[in-house]
């Protein structure tokens, strides 16, 4: 369960004073999730989320995500709302962390996702490019080449402890990213961090997307590629080319990849593994005391890693189709 910090029931009733949402019947600590606390919340009007943004956010961060999320709903692409308070605020701040209120959102996230599921977000995934293209804020991804150098210097002197020449290699690997990283690719507003617990299906058919405080500007193809990464590999980390094609080409259809997008592929899913690598990495060295959260593993990304470092271009994959749409 990831809640970080205690929110007491007078604090919380007083908070939502400043909400015309009702009054607070119930709440309690949700059982998912690693970045920040929440809770689910009954109130005398329906049911809500409410976040306390934690290590990697920043009060300032606030007005790019939640404003995503409310430009991103006008545009069809279903995303919890931001409530707002009497005020016209939509964060504020509660037990001394940022803090916001959203909508609940109907749906599951698919514990075993299937090829219609991959398709399914590869689809969700180029209509959020599409929507974010005109959302007139600006916020740089600060887990790109420099945050993770921060990271690795953060986890270099005990990373060896979780799996012996593990340094080595990250510092190997991150110099090679760092020298060959993209500069040049079609950039955007991106999610960043589209894993299948942020993605609710009913039934087969996707009902939201959640989890925005990574959003950011860059490529938008390495959005596309954390989504590989997170939904294209089986529980023994095989690599699943026919999930890959469903998702690919279900983004395609909406926003064709351009030929330099394709040719970096296997590029940007080295980079998005060790991101992904490296927060885990210092998560897992770093758990608060008297945190209720599960870390993730970090060595599920170096399996994944080492598999894109064997890849040379799409066609490796087997995805010689996906520059066409289907
Ligand atoms: N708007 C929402 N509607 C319904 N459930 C939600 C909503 N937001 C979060 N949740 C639930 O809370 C869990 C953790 O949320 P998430 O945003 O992934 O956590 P974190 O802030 O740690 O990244 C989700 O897996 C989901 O079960
Ligand atoms: N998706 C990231 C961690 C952040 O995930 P969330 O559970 O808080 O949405 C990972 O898998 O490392």
């Amino acid at each position: 369960m990831a809640v970080y910090t205690d929110v007491a029931n007078d604090d919380l009733a007083d908070f939502l004073k400043q909400y015309d949402i009702g009054e607070l019947l119930s709440y309690k600590g949700i059982a998912e999730g690693v970045e920040n606390s929440n809770y689910l919340m009954h109130t005398s009007k329906g049911a809500y989320i409410l976040t306390l943004y934690e290590k990697r956010v920043a009060l300032d961060d606030l007005p790019y995500f939640l404003g995503l999320m409310a430009h991103l709903c006008e545009r069809g692409v279903t995303c919890p709302q931001p409530q707002k308070t009497r005020d016209g605020a939509v964060y504020s701040s509660l037990a001394g962390r940022p803090a916001a209120i959203i909508n609940f959102l109907e749906g599951m996230w698919p514990r075993r996702p299937s090829a219609v599921h991959c398709a399914g977000v590869g689809d969700a995934l180029a209509r959020m490019h599409v929507a974010g293209q005109d959302f007139p804020l600006k916020r740089a991804n600060n887990l790109s080449v420099e945050g993770w150098r921060h990271l690795l210097d953060l986890a270099a002197p005990r990373a060896d402890t979780v799996q012996p020449g593990l340094r080595a290699f990250l510092e190997t690997e991150l110099n090679d990213l760092a020298a060959h990283w993209p500069s040049d690719l079609p950039q955007g507003v991106i999610h960043a961090d589209l894993f299948p617990d942020n993605v609710f299906f009913l039934g087969d058919k996707l009902s939201g997307l959640i989890d925005f405080p990574f959003s950011c500007n860059d490529m938008l193809a390495y959005d596309v590629a954390i989504c590989v990464n997170a939904w294209c590999f089986e529980p023994d980390f095989s690599f699943n080319a026919t999930k890959a094609r469903a998702l690919l080409n279900a983004y395609n259809k909406v926003r064709p990849l351009t030929p330099a997008e394709q040719a970096a592929m296997p590029l940007l899913a080295r980079g998005s593994a060790l991101r992904f690598l490296l927060t885990r990495l210092v998560d897992y060295l770093n758990v608060p005391e008297g945190a209720f959260v599960k870390p993730k593993d970090p060595l599920e990304y170096v399996r994944k890693l080492r598999f894109h470092q064997s890849v040379k271009s799409m066609a490796d994959y087997g995805l010689e189709a996906a520059g066409q749409p289907a």
